[in-house]
């Protein structure tokens, strides 16, 4: 099918490829010059695994097109996807300025009968307020059909997730629309579930909302695993044999960051406030998320009487490992705790220090190493599990001359570290200098 998706971020990108991959003739139209003119190069703006590849290929074999031309993009197209931002407003809601925008740009362009599908994840009865805004600015009388298809796609695993996510999600209200879009998605393989509009836009956020309630919870449980000696990893393995709870999304950390968790669970309580519905279980997520933000740089102070003038290494800054994401990552409150408490901050990742660079304060300084950036520091804090991070000889620590390692990301074993006679603190364990202490009783 001739298809366009609009807007080039995660999942504009993702999504046009992948449609790309399974055969569609696609056209992504951007408004951002810059990023199409890098995607007409080959080169993604975006480092995800596997993208930049599957991109070139796309583009090579399947005709996959990049445009800033709403007629290039909306003339001929059968289906358009809405990819744009939604991001948070002062007041935690969604922002729909793109999407509504968006709305206009097609209604302004199309002239032939088109599937409106959105992608974007938006409030519960955005989709009938878009299809509104269409008919209201069209300027062919024709038919447009609209559909909720929210994404569920991780960073850092999109790809995979686009060819082997657990579902896809049509909420529609014709069966011409819940045609096309099995006509568009058969090729995936992957389970179709069929609903209205409005719940479908409800199964994403509140999707969001169960899974950030399933970290906040481990994150409390870990917390009390450290004032009662129990092992969070031990816990969580355990917990997650049970089939009804399922072992991922239970690993304890310094709390959830990245472009979703953090506005989704807020744009849902907002959501049930506009109903006077108080969604107190959710609040209490996002503020033990807050909560857990500050474990790393509590348990540092309580290694030193003061920060003041102490050189601190931060090993991982993006979100989580494998993306250059730095939308609402824990190292940005975490380097900002630091240099108020009048810390050096020096910070290393391997991949998003010129993204950091836009975002944390200017007063921390990188290094392109890891060994370059904890060498002569007082403590290093580990804020993303890397692989590269996870797999370093812990010798490497050797290079502070007392050896002090703050884990947020459990990235080592607590024999390791013992056997490293490293002072290692992480999150919902023993602390390693307890353990060497109990040892030598
Ligand atoms: N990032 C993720 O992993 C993820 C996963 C699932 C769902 N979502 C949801 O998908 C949506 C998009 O997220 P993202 O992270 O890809 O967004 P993003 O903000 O990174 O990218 C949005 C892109 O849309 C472009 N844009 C804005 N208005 C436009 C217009 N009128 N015409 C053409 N282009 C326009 C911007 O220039 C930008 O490149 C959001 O609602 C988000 O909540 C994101
Ligand atoms: O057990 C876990 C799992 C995740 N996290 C943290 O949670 C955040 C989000 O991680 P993840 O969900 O893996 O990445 P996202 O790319 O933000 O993906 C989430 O948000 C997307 C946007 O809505 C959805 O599409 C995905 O399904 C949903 O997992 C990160 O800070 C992780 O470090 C934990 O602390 N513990």
């Amino acid at each position: 099918m001739k298809i366009s998706v609009v807007g080039t971020g995660y999942v504009g990108l993702v999504t046009g490829v992948s449609l790309s991959e399974i055969g569609h003739q696609v056209t992504c139209v951007d408004l951002n010059e810059k990023k199409i003119e890098k995607m007409k190069r080959g080169i993604s703006p975006i480092y995800e695994p596997g993208l930049s590849e599957l991109m070139n290929k796309n583009i090579l074999e399947n005709g996959l097109k990049f445009t800033t031309s709403h007629v290039e993009a909306f003339k001929d197209a059968e289906v358009i996807y809405i990819a744009v931002g939604t991001p948070e407003e002062p007041s935690g809601a969604a922002n729909l300025d793109y999407v509504e925008q968006a709305a206009i740009d097609i209604a302004r362009h199309i002239a032939r009968p088109v599937t409106i599908v959105t992608k974007s994840t938006v409030p519960v009865g955005t989709n009938h307020k878009l299809l509104q805004i269409i008919k209201q600015n069209l300027l062919h009388p024709v038919r447009v059909d609209i559909v909720s298809n929210p994404e569920f796609l991780k960073e850092g695993s999109a790809i995979y997730d686009s060819f082997h996510g657990d579902r896809i999600i049509i909420g529609a209200e014709t069966g011409h629309a819940f045609k096309v879009m099995e006509t568009i998605n058969k090729p995936f393989g992957i389970p179709i579930y069929k609903t209205d509009i409005k719940s479908a836009e409800m199964i994403k956020y509140a999707s969001n909302a169960f899974l950030a309630t399933k970290i906040s919870f481990i994150n409390e449980i870990s917390n009390i695993c450290e004032l009662v000696g129990a092992n969070i990893e031990n816990v969580a393995a355990g917990m997650g044999m049970d089939q009804r709870i399922g072992g991922q999304f239970l690993k304890a950390g310094i709390g959830y960051g990245g472009s979703c968790f953090p506005k989704d669970t807020k744009a849902l309580i907002q959501i049930a406030g506009d109903f006077e519905y108080d969604f107190k279980l959710l609040k209490g997520v996002v503020s033990v998320n807050k909560k857990q933000q500050r474990v790393l740089v509590n348990k540092l102070k309580q290694c030193f009487s003061s920060l003041q003038g102490k050189k601190i290494a931060i090993l991982g800054l993006a979100f989580k490992p494998n993306t250059d994401d730095m939308r609402e990552a824990a190292s940005i409150q975490v380097t900002n705790e630091l240099l108020n408490l009048g810390a050096d901050v020096i910070a290393y990742d391997p991949i998003a220090i010129d993204n950091a660079k836009g975002i944390l304060d200017p007063l921390v300084r990188y290094a392109y190493s890891v060994e370059e950036a904890i060498a002569g520091c007082d403590a290093a804090l580990i804020l993303t599990e890397w692989d590269e991070i996870k797999r370093l000889d812990l010798s490497v620590f050797r290079q502070m001359e007392q050896p002090l390692v703050i884990d947020g990301r459990n990235c080592y074993s607590l024999d390791a570290m013992k056997e490293a006679r490293i002072e290692y603190h992480s999150i919902g364990r023993p602390s390693v200098i307890e353990i060497i202490e109990t040892a030598s009783l």
